[in-house]
C-alpha cells in the first residue's frame, strides 16, 4: 500500500520544476476515471501571507425575488427547503450554465439559506479551468496551506478517502466521533464565504456531510447572551492545523495565522447576526478568564453540534454539487464508512473555496490580528 510520502518529480502550472507528493498508489491512479482529482501535495512551493483584498459579495447584485434562479412559470425548476432552518435543495438547473445573474441570486439565496444543493450535474465533468472560473466569480479562490490539492490547481482541495490514502480515517481512532463542525480555514484574516463541494465517487452509503445554521444558532439564544457576546471578539487559529500536517510529514506551504473575529458576525447583504464560533478553530474568546471562555465556548460549540433542529444532512451522489456560506453556516463531514482493500467505500471529491469580507460584527467592530 501507498503512502503519502511518496515524492515524484512535477512541474507547476507555470512550468517550473517542482516535487509532488502523492496520496496514491500508481494502479489506483489508472484506474480512476477522476485521477486529475487525486490528491497531491506540491512540496516544493511556498506562499507568502494573504494580502488584504476588496471583496464584492455577488449577493449585493441580486434580485431578492430570485426570477432568474427560481422562475415561478417554469415548472421544470425545483427548489425544496432540505429544513425549515437550513437548506434548500435545486434540480433543473445546471451550474456550469448559469448566467451572471443566475449566479448573484445564488450568493444571495447562500446567504439566506445557509447551503444549497444541486443534483443530476455535469459539473465534475467541465474541466478544472471552467471549474475553478465558476468559484472566481464569487470571489477569489482560496489556497490552503497545507491540505492536498489537485496537480497544477492548487485552488482545489482535494477529498480522498481510498484504499491507498486511509489518513482520515486513521486519524479519527482515538475520539469518541469522527465529526467536527467547522467554518472552513475561519481564521482566515478575510475567512471564506462560499465553498463548493463536489463529489465524484461516493461510497453506497454514508459519507454525508452536515450543516448548522449559525443565524438560526444565535437566534436561539437569550437576550442577556446576545448582548454579552455581540461585545466580544474569539481567537481563530491555523496554528493546531499547521502543527498537525508537520508532524504527519506534510509541506506547510504557507505560515500559520490567527485572527481575532467579531462572536456576532453580520452578513454584508442579508445583515442578518450569526454566532461566528466553531469548535474546529475557534480557541478562545478575548478579554475572559481561561475557565469563563473555555466554559462559553464549551457551551456554544454544544449548541452548534447537538441542535439537530437547526441542522440539514445530505446524501451525496456522484452528480451532486453543494454550496454553502460559511458566514453562516458550520459543516462536518460524517466519516461512517469503510473503505476496504476491493476499494469498495470510496469517497474522492473536490472543493472550491472563495474568500470573502473581513469579518464585521455588532457597531462596527471588526475583526483583528497581531
Ligand atoms: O467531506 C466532507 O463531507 C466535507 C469536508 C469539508 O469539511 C470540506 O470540504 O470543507
Ligand atoms: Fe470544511
Amino acid at each position: 500500500m501507498a503512502t503519502v510520502t511518496q515524492i515524484k518529480e512535477a512541474t507547476n502550472a507555470e512550468g517550473q520544476p517542482i516535487k509532488l507528493a502523492v496520496a496514491y498508489d500508481d494502479k489506483v491512479h489508472n484506474e480512476s476515471k477522476y485521477a486529475a482529482y487525486l490528491p497531491v501535495y506540491d512540496t516544493t512551493t511556498k506562499f507568502p501571507p494573504t494580502e488584504l483584498f476588496d471583496f464584492n459579495d455577488r449577493g449585493h447584485d441580486a434580485d431578492p425575488a430570485k426570477p432568474n434562479l427560481l422562475p415561478k412559470e417554469n415548472p421544470s425548476i425545483k427548489a425544496a427547503k432540505l429544513t425549515p432552518r437550513i437548506g434548500t435543495e435545486i434540480t433543473g438547473l445546471q451550474l456550469s450554465q448559469l448566467s451572471d445573474a443566475q449566479k448573484d441570486e445564488l450568493a444571495l439565496l447562500l446567504a439566506e439559506r445557509g447551503v444549497v444543493v444541486f443534483r443530476d450535474q455535469d459539473f465534475k465533468d467541465i474541466g478544472p479551468q471552467k471549474q475553478k472560473e465558476f468559484g472566481q466569480y464569487f470571489g477569489r479562490l482560496h489556497v490552503h496551506p497545507v491540505g492536498a490539492h489537485v496537480k497544477d490547481h492548487i485552488e482545489f482541495h482535494s477529498i480522498y478517502l481510498g484504499k491507498d490514502n486511509l489518513y482520515r480515517l486513521g486519524r479519527s481512532t482515538s475520539k469518541l466521533t469522527t465529526t467536527g463542525y467547522h467554518s472552513d480555514v475561519s481564521y482566515e484574516h478575510q475567512p471564506p464565504a462560499i465553498t463548493l463541494l463536489t463529489l465524484v465517487q461516493v461510497p453506497e452509503t454514508g459519507g454525508d456531510t452536515g450543516w448548522t445554521s449559525q443565524a438560526a444558532a444565535y437566534d436561539r439564544l437569550s437576550e442577556p447572551l446576545k448582548v454579552f457576546l455581540e461585545g466580544l471578539r474569539a481567537e481563530h487559529s491555523g496554528f493546531p492545523q499547521a502543527e498537525n500536517a508537520a508532524r504527519d510529514g506534510h509541506f506547510v506551504r504557507r505560515e500559520p495565522v490567527k485572527s481575532y473575529h467579531p462572536i456576532v458576525r453580520i452578513h454584508p447583504v442579508t445583515k442578518q447576526k450569526v454566532l461566528f464560533v466553531n469548535p474546529g478553530f475557534t480557541k478562545r474568546i478575548v478579554g475572559l478568564k481561561d475557565e469563563e471562555s473555555d466554559a462559553i465556548l464549551k457551551l456554544l460549540f454544544r449548541h452548534i453540534a447537538a441542535s439537530q433542529d437547526i441542522q440539514a444532512r445530505v446524501k451525496w451522489d456522484d452528480r451532486t454539487v453543494a454550496l454553502w456560506d460559511n458566514r453562516v453556516t458550520a459543516h462536518t463531514a460524517i466519516s461512517d464508512y469503510d473503505v476496504n482493500e476491493e476499494g469498495e467505500g470510496l469517497r474522492q471529491g473536490f472543493r472550491i473555496t472563495t474568500l470573502g469580507e473581513v469579518p464585521t460584527g455588532v457597531d462596527g467592530l471588526k475583526s483583528e490580528w497581531d
